[in-house]
């Protein structure tokens, strides 16, 4: 058996992952349509997987895979304990993007976490409800806001366009990824000053909890060497 690698399926991410390994001399190259998720890697005793850049993580934790492409914020929100299951093996350079806490623009008052705090606060007291923060990243964020201490707030779940929650009325900060800001500033909304959670950015992880049989850490070094990581 051979070792047993995901990479995400589709886009920029795919597009980035098979190039940076290309660019290390290991040729990634997709078998089938378009649309059919099968690849292979050109002379290497690789196990290529297609999967969703979402669902590598899980791969990655339950051991199906040996190794994963995948962005770190990925990783960090779905992987309980994420250290102790998955090793970092190298930061690939792309896929860059920050996990952030945000607020309206016209909220002039508030700019900090502290102020966020206060604000959450003064709003239950006023709403009698808790301040409302739409996400998809419920675990970094509820971790990231328990350290600095801002307590009087709910989750909101939120998959996607999450920047538009707030103009819909369905919450009043968000947490979610941003890049160029540009949908930030389209949602007129502002990045808190140490409002950043996580600096994202496209990693090769390995599974701790993998098997690996002797053929296949034998065939991990030599494929590590042939990418330059030892
Ligand atoms: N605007 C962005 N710029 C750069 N990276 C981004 C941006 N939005 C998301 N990402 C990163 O891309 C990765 C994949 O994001 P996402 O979970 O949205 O995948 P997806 O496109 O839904 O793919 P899939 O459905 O296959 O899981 C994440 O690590 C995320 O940080
Ligand atoms: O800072 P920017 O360059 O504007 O990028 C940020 C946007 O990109 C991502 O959304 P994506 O397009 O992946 O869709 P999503 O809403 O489904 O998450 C992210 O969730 C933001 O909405």
């Amino acid at each position: 058996m051979s070792i047993r690698l995901g990479v995400p399926s589709k886009g920029r991410l795919m597009d980035k992952t098979f190039a940076w390994f290309a660019e290390r001399g290991i040729e990634m190259r997709r078998t089938g349509s378009e649309r059919e998720y099968a690849a292979e890697v050109a002379g290497a005793d690789i196990d290529l997987r297609l999967l969703s850049a979402g669902e590598i993580p899980r791969e990655l934790a339950s051991g199906r895979i040996h190794l994963g492409v995948t962005g770190s914020d990925l990783v960090q929100e779905r992987i309980p304990a994420w250290e102790q299951a998955v090793e970092v093996v190298a930061e690939m350079g792309f896929g860059h993007a920050d996990l952030i806490v945000a607020v309206p623009t016209c909220w002039v008052d508030v700019s900090t976490l502290d102020d966020l705090d206060a604000v959450a606060a003064q709003f239950r007291q006023r709403h009698g409800y808790r301040l409302r923060i739409a996400t998809k990243y419920h675990r970094l964020v509820r971790d990231f806001l328990r350290e600095a201490g801002v307590a009087d707030y709910r989750l909101v779940d939120s998959q996607g366009a999450t920047e538009g929650t707030v103009a819909h009325g369905t919450a009043e900060a968000i947490a979610d990824i941003t890049s160029t800001g540009e949908t930030l500033r389209a949602n007129n909304l502002k990045i808190l000053e140490d409002g950043l959670i996580h600096r994202s950015e496209a990693t090769l992880f390995r599974a701790r909890g993998a098997e690996w049989k002797a053929h296949e850490r034998q065939a991990l070094s030599e494929f590590f060497s042939r990418l330059g990581l030892d």
